[in-house]
């Protein structure tokens, strides 16, 4: 794994946005795989910022994203589809039949699963998939003890991912208990992985990842073992990590 330390959150969302859009330059039909969350805003600003004032386009660029929350509806402001619409597909000329999210809406959501699964395959697996992390070490939606050869499937959120994340939602009521999420095994197969950390609060998991064993317990040490990973980390989330 190659780590790319910054100073600042800023300088973690330009550095990171950079290298997607010098590979977009390099392949225009890049498949994307796409995550949602705070962390990655600041890349998607950047890449909003660039497509206006450097025109790189991404017209023939398919996208596809991590998870999607089971029983939301798309049009809703907490849905994945929505916010990926304000937070940059509405704002560059990629064509919307080209981004591709599960849909947690689905009437057989064991179908949309699967049927998502191999779509992904069928566009040839994804160039370049960016992540985030969760507390507990999860990526995508995939909380602790998901299964490392999961593909994509339901899954119950953690009472942690849900308090996490209902700081977006009127209450904690209000967020879902499930979502579609690709697996650690769908993840895995991205040919390669941009996984963004900023914060002190993920400053232990960002060590858990970076020092600890292979564990099914902390989902993201999976990382370890693919062989094209860099990590984007700014300094809060860098705290606790060993000297070089
Ligand atoms: O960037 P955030 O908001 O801390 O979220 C971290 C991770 O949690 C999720 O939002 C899911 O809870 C992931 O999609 C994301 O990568």
């Amino acid at each position: 794994m190659k780590l790319i330390k910054t100073s600042t959150y800023e300088e973690l969302s330009q550095m990171a946005a950079a290298q997607i859009i010098s590979k977009i330059h390099a392949n225009p039909s890049l498949k994307l795989g796409l995550a949602t969350g705070s962390t990655p805003t600041g890349v998607y600003k950047r890449l909003i910022q660039d497509h206006g004032e450097n025109k790189t386009t991404y017209k023939q660029v398919n996208t596809f994203n991590l998870d999607e929350y089971i029983e939301i509806s798309k049009k809703d402001p907490n849905s994945y589809h929505y916010f990926m619409c304000e937070n940059l597909f509405d704002h560059i000329d990629i064509p919307l039949e080209q981004t591709h999210i599960p849909d947690g809406t689905a009437k057989d959501l064991e179908e949309e699963c699967k049927r998502y699964e191999q779509f992904i395959q069928d566009h040839g697996g994804i160039d370049l998939q960016i992540l985030g992390i969760g507390q507990n070490g999860h990526i995508g939606f995939n909380e602790p003890g998901t299964s490392f050869s999961s593909r994509t499937h339901i899954i119950n959120l953690s009472e942690s991912t849900r308090k996490a994340n209902s700081r977006f939602f009127k209450s904690l009521e209000d967020v879902p208990r499930q979502a579609i999420t690709m697996g650690i095994a769908s993840i895995m197969a991205s040919k390669e992985i941009f996984l963004l950390v900023s914060g002190a609060s993920k400053a232990e998991a960002l060590a858990r990842l970076v020092n600890g064993e292979v564990s099914e317990s902390f989902p993201a040490t999976v990382l370890n073992s693919h062989k094209n990973v860099t990590i984007f980390a700014d300094k809060e989330a860098s705290a606790l990590l060993p000297p070089p």
